[in-house]
């Protein structure tokens, strides 16, 4: 699949983008569009009142006329902006129960999913009642999951305030929770109602957390779209730069490559593999070493060894997989792994066994073949071959 270069525009967002998942939900991007007193987005309340438009009523809206309960549940990183979209979902009738949850990795767990379960019961949730998760890609992942399962599936709005979210995890229903064995192991297909990027919101992310997000887009570009790659080399410094135009035509990029993937293929019964490029060794790392890489670090290494691996199934060029560590450096992104003591290959190879794409014994990579935008599975590689592609990425 190759999206092309033309669809989304190159000015700075002026004005809010929707773009479409298939006919099932929208996503909103703009600066200020949560109109909830995001860093650089006006005042609370901004916005038009009601449930209609961008600004102080979109949440609401996407929360449904039916509803009258939200739980609201964020990272601790966004606490600041909690307490607005509080205000702003009160302000429309709505009853409102906050929950902070723990950061990061820290939020994927069975023991916090059961805890936000209780608070449901306690408020006496139904099923026209909804969830709102606002944070990063762990908030997204868990929100998300908990209202899946709540009732066998309620309503949940995402609000995406890291790059990451915003470009991959809010977008596209996958939500879940990680056990002792691996990434992601428990969790369900549900889709948002609705999915609303206030750019504004990155004003306060760690640079090493924008750089996390970077890995994905990147992805997107390998995998679909080559005016992201472009873009990126032309000057890697614009993609971070906030202010810049750069910044939105790369999510909005990013976006339309998921949208378009997840509405072709939901469930991921085949296409919506490619958007695990990278994701079999990325997970293998982040659960080796405890989760204390960032997800989008791991992808970028990730990105780096299944090109490795697929140089060696003799899919890509030289000069592909060099283009791979080029850009991925180039942003500040890592591009090898260096285990901590006592761990290797062997964990690393275990839990790639543990991937969603293994089929029985039989190890399945997403790989490019024969250059960008041109995806194929790399099936069942020799142990050779993967210890091979692992010397070539470790540090
Ligand atoms: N469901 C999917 O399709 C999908 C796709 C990609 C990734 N993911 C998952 O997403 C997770 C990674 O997401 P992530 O990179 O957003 O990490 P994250 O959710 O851990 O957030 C990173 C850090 O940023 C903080 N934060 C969030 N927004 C902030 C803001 N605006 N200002 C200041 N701090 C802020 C958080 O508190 C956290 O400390 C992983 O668990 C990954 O598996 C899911
Ligand atoms: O949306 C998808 O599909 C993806 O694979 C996107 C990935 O970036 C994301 O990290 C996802 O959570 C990985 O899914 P998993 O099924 O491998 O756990
Ligand atoms: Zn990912």
């Amino acid at each position: 699949m190759t999206i092309g270069s033309e669809e989304p525009g190159a000015e700075a967002l002026a004005s809010p983008r929707t773009i479409a998942v298939g006919d099932v939900y929208d996503v909103v991007i703009g600066r200020g569009v949560l109109g909830s007193g995001a860093p650089g987005s006006g005042a609370p309340g901004s916005g038009t009142p009601g449930r209609g438009t961008p600004g102080s009523g979109a949440i609401a809206r996407l929360v449904g006329e039916g509803a009258r309960r939200v739980l609201l549940v964020h990272a601790p990183g966004v606490a600041g902006l909690a307490g607005p979209v509080r205000d702003q979902l009160a302000a429309q009738g709505l009853d409102v129960v906050v929950e902070q949850v723990p950061d990061a990795e820290e939020a994927k767990t069975a023991a916090v999913a059961e805890r936000l379960w209780q608070v449901l019961g306690e408020h006496d949730f139904t099923r026209s009642d909804a969830v709102v998760a606002l944070g990063g890609g762990a908030t997204t992942d868990l929100g998300g999951f908990v209202a899946a399962t709540w009732l066998r599936g309620v309503r949940v709005v995402q609000v995406p305030t890291t790059l990451l979210g915003m470009v991959d995890a809010a977008v596209g229903g996958k939500t879940g929770i990680n056990t002792a064995a691996g990434k992601n192991l428990v969790g369900s297909f549900h889709e948002p109602a609705g999915v609303l990027i206030d750019l504004d919101t990155l004003r306060t992310l760690p640079r090493p957390d924008l750089l996390a997000g970077m890995a994905e887009v990147v992805k997107c570009g390998f995998i679909a779209d080559p005016r992201i790659l472009e873009l990126l080399e032309a000057d890697p410094a614009a993609a971070t730069d906030l202010d810049g135009p750069v910044l939105p035509e790369l999510v909005e990029r990013a976006v339309a490559v998921k949208a378009k993937v997840v509405a072709a293929d939901l469930k991921e019964s085949s296409l919506r593999e490619i958007l695990n490029y990278g994701h079999t060794f990325a997970h293998a790392i982040e659960q080796v070493e405890g989760y204390t890489w960032r997800h989008g670090d791991a992808v970028a290494v990730g990105m780096v060894y299944v090109a490795e691996l697929a140089r060696s199934a003799g899919l890509v060029d030289d000069a592909l997989v060099a283009r791979h560590r080029e850009v991925l450096g180039a942003l500040g992104l890592p591009t090898t792994y260096a285990p901590s003591a006592g761990r290797g290959f062997d964990d690393l190879l275990a839990a790639m066994r543990r991937d969603k794409k293994t089929r029985g014994a039989l190890l399945r990579f997403v790989a490019l073949d024969g250059g960008v935008g041109r995806t194929t599975r790399l099936e069942g590689p020799s142990e050779q071959q993967l210890r091979g592609a692992y010397d070539a990425v470790r540090g």
